[in-house]
């Protein structure tokens, strides 16, 4: 133990493995980590120590918490990654950043992400959702696969223009599904493990990127994609101004093209398969969600489509989404590293300790979310006050991507809740132990017309 940390009340549990069995087996219950930190704040308080996943780690939970965390003045924290995570991302990640570099590399990503940077996918996103859901009658479905298949699609299509269906896409997921498994793997880079595997299909996915960029440098292709404007605007090749400080270098291009891909895959993957299950628990939520979405049908002259104006005006769509996302809490916990000491609640914290940001206790807070257990989305009905629901974040690290998830989510959820009823096969509540909460079984419905 970092001397230091003999302050700080908790237990480190067993030698090495410290308290990491009963943390995974929490995590896998139907109620996540939310048992394993509620009996250590019951004896502890709201911050206290562990070791968990080779980690000296200090939990902390509350909205004073959150604040000092996620908006703590900057270089008090940064992020912190499993060593995996930082090898397969790459040093020059947006996640790896901080300060101005973390800043310049947010504003790039931002104008592609805004509401008006995502209106042109607008078309694609529709077609696929629908293209997807005719495939779904008369056969099992498993939500989670569907999910992951649309909006990777869907993030392949904005990023690079990849086509929906053919060889390329196929070797695009294979690598990708690598990629993503090797983050929550052992750390040892040897052949036949997870991690190598990992490094390996990134290699794959950046000879790819490099082919790409390479015939669009040549004028052998045009696409209005995201990778288009990184190399128009902000390529230190491309500029011919290879000092400009302003622009990226190709490494810290690819390097920022995978971050988008891994952090917005499996969470938005997660928060749709959630929705649909929580909306087969929840016949009232499901009628009323049904309605609004009738509503927008009827209100529309018969025979045109989805339009860009209705997708963003779905009151009550918006807040079964932020309701899925308090209830499922995807992202359990955020993690960070003290930059350097600083105090929280009357403790001294180091620099270089690991200190977690234990975000299902906030959002499963009695006093902000009464009987928290319940899905209830007219929580949302007015404005929350702040640090109390943490869906995307919040301060200088908050989701980039909340406006394409959301998209991505209303679209498909418009055509469903239309077009279709379901059942689910099986009732069961464990979740998978990844770092993205999912259900474990992939959440097996069948489907009708409606
Ligand atoms: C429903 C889906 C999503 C959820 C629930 C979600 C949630 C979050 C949360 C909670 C954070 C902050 C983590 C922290 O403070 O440690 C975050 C960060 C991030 N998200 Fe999302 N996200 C979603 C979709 C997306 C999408 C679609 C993209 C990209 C296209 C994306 C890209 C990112 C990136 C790059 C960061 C890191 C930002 C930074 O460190 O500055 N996310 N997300």
């Amino acid at each position: 133990t970092p001397k230091a940390m003999e302050v700080i009340p908790g237990s480190l549990g067993w030698p090495v493995v410290g308290e990491s069995f009963s943390f995974l087996s929490e995590f896998s219950s139907s109620s996540g980590i939310y048992n394993f930190m509620h009996r250590r704040q019951e004896r502890y308080g709201k911050v206290f120590k562990t070791l968990v996943l080779g980690r000296f780690t200090v939990f902390m939970t509350g909205r004073d918490a959150a604040k000092i965390l996620l908006t703590g003045k900057d270089g008090m924290v940064s992020l912190n990654l499993f060593y995996t995570g930082k090898q397969v991302l790459g040093p020059t990640s947006l996640l790896q950043a901080t300060g101005e570099v973390h800043k310049r590399l947010r504003r790039l990503i931002a104008e592609p992400l805004s509401i008006d940077g995502l209106k042109k996918y607008f078309q694609f996103i529709n077609t696929l959702a629908i293209e997807t859901l005719e495939q779904w009658p008369g056969r099992t479905v498993f939500i989670l696969e569907e999910a992951s298949t649309f909006t990777l699609k869907v993030i392949g299509h904005m990023i690079m223009s990849l086509e929906p269906t053919g060889e390329e896409q196929e070797k695009f997921r294979a690598n990708f599904k690598l990629i993503s498994s090797s983050f929550a793997s052992l750390p040892f880079k040897i052949p036949g493990t997870a991690f190598h595997r990992g490094i390996k299909a990134r290699d794959r996915m950046y000879a790819m990127l490099d082919s790409i960029i390479s015939r669009r440098r040549n004028g052998d292709e045009f696409q209005q994609d995201f990778l288009e404007s990184l190399i128009m605007k902000h390529s230190k090749l491309t500029s011919g101004k290879e000092d400009n400080e302003d622009k990226l270098t190709d490494a810290q291009l690819k390097d920022n093209i995978l971050t988008l891909l891994v952090a917005g895959h499996d969470t938005t993957t997660a928060a749709l398969t959630w929705l649909i299950k929580f909306l087969g628990e929840n016949p009232a939520v499901l009628e009323q969600l049904r309605d609004e979405h009738l509503q927008i049908q009827a209100n529309r002259r018969s025979g045109t489509n989805l339009t860009w104006n209705e997708v963003n005006n779905m009151p009550y769509t918006a807040k079964v989404i932020s309701e899925t996302l308090r209830r499922a809490t995807i992202l359990p916990w955020f993690s960070r590293k003290a930059a350097q000491d600083f105090e929280i609640d009357g403790y001294k914290i180091k620099k270089g300790w690991s200190v977690n940001l234990d975000v299902v206790s906030i959002h499963h807070d009695p006093e902000s979310f009464p009987d928290p257990e319940k899905f209830d989305p007219s929580r949302f009905d007015a404005p929350l006050k702040p640090f109390r629901f943490l869906g995307f974040g919040s301060g200088p690290r908050m989701c980039p991507g909340i406006n394409l998830a959301k998209l991505e989510i209303s679209i498909f959820i418009h055509h469903l809740v239309c077009t279709y009823k379901w059942r689910a096969l099986e009732k069961d509540d464990s979740v998978q132990p990844t770092l993205v909460r999912m259900p474990r079984n992939k959440y097996p419905i069948v489907v009708e017309k409606l």
